[in-house]
């Protein structure tokens, strides 16, 4: 369990802020043993065959999802049981359901019981940093700065998948921090689960994975998310030099994943 390979997803995006900073991470088995960590580029299935878990960037998930397919790992992804950190685009592809995806739709890898809105909190220009608090992550009481840029918003919690654990929420905004985009892909019933389609190839809810409707507070709130040993953010911990939530992903859902870690 000494030495682990973690792939980042290097078809699009900011894949170089990710293997840059697992590069330089320390982190510490429950022996307190630093553990190896090998970044690996992932461009090809042989390339994703050497990891031991994966990190899709931020970046654009269209174009992600079709360069995944072209390069023949879009498949290989979906069926993909080792633990997935989706970044910001990444966190779009881990989601069951997309809203206000470009014409012709969005390829998902659904690994998450989640609907997410793209581009939920306006353009490029209305792109914003928040302090947030993150279970489990190390010197928690320290805030770690969330950066928002074009990013999606979590719009509902869907009933979970039989067979998987539940939704975990790991990071939230700050209640003062309010989504109020005119230009955003959804309004405020579609938040409270009430599809509002806005833009061509957005597909309505079927009727048996209508949300858990009791959902009192606002879920643009909630900005990484668990299911299992799938962790997505709405934001860019890698364009930071804060590297706690890589920490905290090889930590907590890498090495707890390994079949050493089972004995
Ligand atoms: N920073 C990002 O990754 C933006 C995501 C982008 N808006 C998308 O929908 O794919």
């Amino acid at each position: 369990m000494n030495k682990i390979t973690v792939g980042v997803l290097a078809l699009q995006g900011g894949f170089h802020e990710h293997l840059n900073t697992l590069a330089k991470l320390k982190v510490a088995d429950s022996s307190a043993a630093y553990v190896t960590i090998v970044p690996q580029a992932v461009k090809t299935p042989e390339d994703l065959s050497l990891c031991d878990a994966l990190i899709i960037p931020g970046g654009e998930s269209t174009t992600i999802a079709l360069l995944a397919r072209l390069s023949g790992l879009l498949e290989l992804l979906k069926e993909y049981e080792k633990p997935i950190w989706g970044t910001c685009a990444g966190a779009i592809l881990l989601s069951r359901q997309v809203v206000g995806t470009k014409k012709g739709g969005q390829e998902v890898l659904a690994k998450m019981d989640v609907k997410v809105g793209r581009n939920g909190w306006g353009s490029q220009v209305e792109s914003f940093e928040a302090d947030l608090t993150v279970k489990g992550m190390k010197d928690e009481s320290r805030p770690f700065k969330g950066v928002f840029i074009r990013a999606p918003v979590i719009l509902s919690l869907l009933p979970t998948t039989p067979g998987q654990p539940p939704v975990e929420i790991v990071a939230r905004l700050p209640d003062e921090i309010t989504p109020s985009h005119e230009s955003a892909p959804f309004s405020a019933v579609d938040a409270l689960g009430i599809c509002v389609p806005s833009t061509p190839g957005y597909l309505p809810t079927p009727p048996n994975e209508r949300e858990v409707s009791a959902q009192p507070e606002d879920l643009r709130h909630l900005v990484a998310l668990r299911q299992g040993n799938h962790l997505l953010t709405t934001f860019h911990p890698e364009l930071t030099r804060d590297d706690r939530f890589h920490e905290l992903f090889v930590r907590e859902f890498v090495l707890p994943s390994l079949p050493e870690a089972k004995e």
